[in-house]
């Protein structure tokens, strides 16, 4: 029996969209890619037959394509209408971090579009929204794939829920859960002192420029990254977490830059005004040093406690934490059945590529059921 087609709208062509989009090409069977969106432009394939379709891996040049249909950014309402007449099971992937698109995810899943998705907002913000999204998969039998949003590819949200699942009981969550603040720590204060010496705004710059932070590296550097997604991992294990405000936040931005507009120019001030600050962070690392210890971001859940915390914490330099590389997350979950000895997930926690894998593999477990 042949399988059912399936027909695909992706949403934001930035780093991780762009490695999805080339991943995408390479996959035997690939759905049929009929929506292919930016923040101002929409590419579409012609209703109501929805064909021809955009060639993933010459998505660039599709725009020159007389076939192809083009549109300025279309409404909520007018991608479900789009996609939920083609004539087959639709998968929308949002590759952006627009928390309006991930609130609307209810109006896609009701209409039986399935979402996956490496953005946090949906799963991380008010927990009516949280209950909106699977209780709207429900109704619409559509599906939710959303790995990335923590640890990136590292299989961390399907290790839980599987924990979960088999009946396991899990007592605690540790590690660092940000690409971005591990690479930033282990450049700015390796366990070596005669490592590097670069200040912090300009190990910042390299983050951003290697495509490990947010659209606005201040979503990292406040805490507030790593706090959504313990949010998502603590209500996964079952508990009721309101928001990721719920718990206190470590943030490591200065003050006096933290009321500078979420804008692209605003982001463009506080890179530009962030080396002013470097002796705070040069501070922190000292102290560390003094006491013979290095400091990390860090964040736990004590789910019997019900205990949240997300901040910068000192380790011995021969400790797992103090001994990771590049954009390394390591996460350990230590439930009743594995004991004393966590099950540890590691590697790297940012990056296109290995953000998309985890989308990509996403897709290809929703494409199984819904073929
Ligand atoms: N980078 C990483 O290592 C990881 C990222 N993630 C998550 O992946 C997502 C994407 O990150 P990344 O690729 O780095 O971000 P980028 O800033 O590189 O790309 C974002 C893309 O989304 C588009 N976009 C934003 N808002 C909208 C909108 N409302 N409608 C249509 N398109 C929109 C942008 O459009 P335009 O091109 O027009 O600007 C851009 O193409 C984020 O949610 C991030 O948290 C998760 C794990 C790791
Ligand atoms: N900015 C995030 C990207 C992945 O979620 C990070 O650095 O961990
Ligand atoms: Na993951």
């Amino acid at each position: 029996m042949s399988a059912k087609p399936v027909y695909l709208g992706v949403i934001g062509v930035g780093g991780v969209g762009t490695a999805f989009l080339n991943q995408l090409s390479r996959l035997p069977s690939p759905p049929q890619l009929i929506l292919l969106a930016r923040s101002t432009q929409t590419l579409l394939s012609p209703a109501p037959a929805y064909t021809p379709s955009i060639a993933p891996g010459d998505w660039a040049t599709a725009q020159s394509t007389p076939s192809i249909t083009k549109a300025g950014a279309l409404s909520v309402d007018e991608i479900a209408s789009y996609l939920s007449s083609a004539p087959g099971r639709s998968v929308l992937v949002d590759n952006t971090s627009d928390p309006a698109l991930a609130s609307a995810y209810p109006t896609f899943l009701k209409k039986g579009i399935s979402i996956v998705t490496p953005n946090k907002k949906g799963f991380s913000s008010d927990l009516s929204l949280w209950k909106d999204i699977f209780a709207s998969a429900a109704q619409g039998s559509s599906l939710v794939y959303h790995e990335s949003t923590v640890g990136a590819g590292l299989p961390v949200i399907s290790t839980l829920k599987d924990l979960v699942a088999t009946g396991d009981e899990v007592t605690r969550i540790e590690g660092v859960f940000s690409g971005t603040l591990s690479f930033l720590f282990n450049i700015f204060a390796p366990v070596s002192s005669s490592g590097s010496s670069a200040p912090w705004s300009q190990v910042v710059a390299q983050a951003k420029e290697l495509g490990y932070t947010e659209p606005d590296p201040r979503d990292d550097l406040n805490g507030m990254d790593v706090a959504r997604k313990l949010t998502i991992l603590a209500r996964i294990a079952g508990l009721d977490v309101q928001s990721p405000e719920s718990f206190p936040i470590e943030s490591l931005i200065p003050s006096e830059l933290a009321s500078l507009p979420s804008t692209p120019d605003g982001i463009q001030q506080f890179m530009t005004r962030l080396p002013g600050f470097d002796s705070q962070m040069t501070r922190i690392k000292e102290d560390a040093e003094k006491n013979g210890k290095v400091v990390r971001y860090v964040g736990s859940i004590d789910v019997p406690k019900k205990e949240v915390k997300v901040g910068l914490q000192l380790f011995d330099k021969d400790s797992a934490i103090a001994g990771l590389k590049g954009s390394d997350n390591i996460i350990s979950f230590y439930t009743k059945r594995y004991g004393a000895n966590p099950l540890i997930v590691q590697g790297a926690g940012a990056g296109g590529d290995v953000t998309a894998m985890g989308v990509t593999a996403d897709l290809l477990k929703a494409l199984e059921r819904l073929r």
